[in-house]
């Protein structure tokens, strides 16, 4: 809306119909919680549209039955349309106060990625391509994770070095599990993986980061989730991926701690021991 576009938001509370809403729409942006995006993408399958509509998706998560990641599921419900995805260090409460943050926007179609950075692009919001779609989009979700980890060290006052070696050690689970899904190693160490980790892991903005807070400070999970404003996206993606690690027999052992800790089968302090216990091993497998 800042750079002159009219721009026309839906949400299943307000008075106007989805259809309505996106009529003649040249960018349709869904930043729908995971849960819904299936729903709302089977809903707008039935509209007319023009084929130069470009969908846009910012959803962090996974499709729990399918393992599907958003884009996945907006490209086949519109085989014919071009998909991008926008991720990146982005909490909406700074972007609101019109503070200054970068994005990535990625997709199979870089001419529609380039249309998509001119569209969001501002003095106060810089974007930049991407064409690893894939890997831009596990950054954001993955990182939902490893988040949740570390509110729970900040909420233990495990200190600096504790954290750094947390998000490090995160970020190499997080290349593994999106190694094997087949996005690239440098998307990772960009602004969708590092970027939106070193968002997450350190401001009580993060959801996910509260979870893990509130957690750590003996909250029960469903406390946690009554007391939160939005979508903790990390919760149901830790499931999935659990779901994922294990057949693709991928050690995940920061996401193995987290889910069991929402599955309330270990302690904050005993997750923490399991991790520092584990038996000694090469930084990495070269
Ligand atoms: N791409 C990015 O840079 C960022 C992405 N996100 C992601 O955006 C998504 C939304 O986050 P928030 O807006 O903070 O969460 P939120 O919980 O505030 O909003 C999600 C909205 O989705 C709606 N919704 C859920 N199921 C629906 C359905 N079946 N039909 C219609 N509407 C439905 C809810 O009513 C709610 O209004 C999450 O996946 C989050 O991880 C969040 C921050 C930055
Ligand atoms: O992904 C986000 C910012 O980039 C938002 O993080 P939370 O979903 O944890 O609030």
């Amino acid at each position: 809306a800042a750079n002159g576009h009219q721009v026309r938001v839906w949400s299943r509370q307000g008075s106007q119909t989805l259809q309505t809403v996106l009529e003649d729409a040249q960018i349709i942006l869904s930043a729908i919680s995971m849960i819904g995006v299936r729903d709302v993408a089977s809903q707008i399958q039935s509209f007319s549209l023009s084929p130069e509509t470009i969908f846009v998706t910012a959803t962090k998560g996974l499709d729990p039955q399918t393992t599907c990641t958003p884009s996945q599921i907006w490209q086949t419900v519109f085989a014919n349309h071009a998909v991008v995805v926008l991720s990146g260090p982005n909490l909406s409460k700074e972007i609101q106060l019109e503070l200054p943050a970068a994005t990535v926007v990625a997709s199979n179609i870089p001419t529609a990625a380039e249309v998509v950075q001119l569209v969001f692009s501002s003095h106060r919001f810089r974007v930049y391509t991407n064409p690893d779609p894939l890997g831009v989009e596990l950054g954001g979700t993955l990182k939902n994770v490893i988040a949740i980890a570390a509110g729970v060290c900040d909420g233990l006052h495990l200190g600096t070095n504790a954290k750094a070696a947390l998000v490090t050690r995160g970020l190499t689970e997080m290349v593994r599990i999106g190694n094997d899904w087949g996005a690239k190693t440098e998307t990772f160490y960009g602004l969708s993986g590092l970027g939106d980790l070193l968002a997450t892991c350190n401001s009580p903005l993060s959801r996910n980061y509260q979870v893990g807070y509130q957690l750590a400070g003996g909250k029960t999970l469903k406390e946690t989730l009554a007391n939160l404003q939005g979508t903790a996206e990390g919760v149901n993606t830790c499931q999935v991926l659990m779901q994922r690690a294990k057949q693709q027999n991928i050690p995940v052992p920061i996401t193995e701690q987290v889910y069991r800790l929402l599955q309330g089968e270990v302690t904050p302090r005993q997750a923490l021991d399991e991790l520092m216990l584990r038996d000694i091993k090469p930084e990495y497998n070269y």
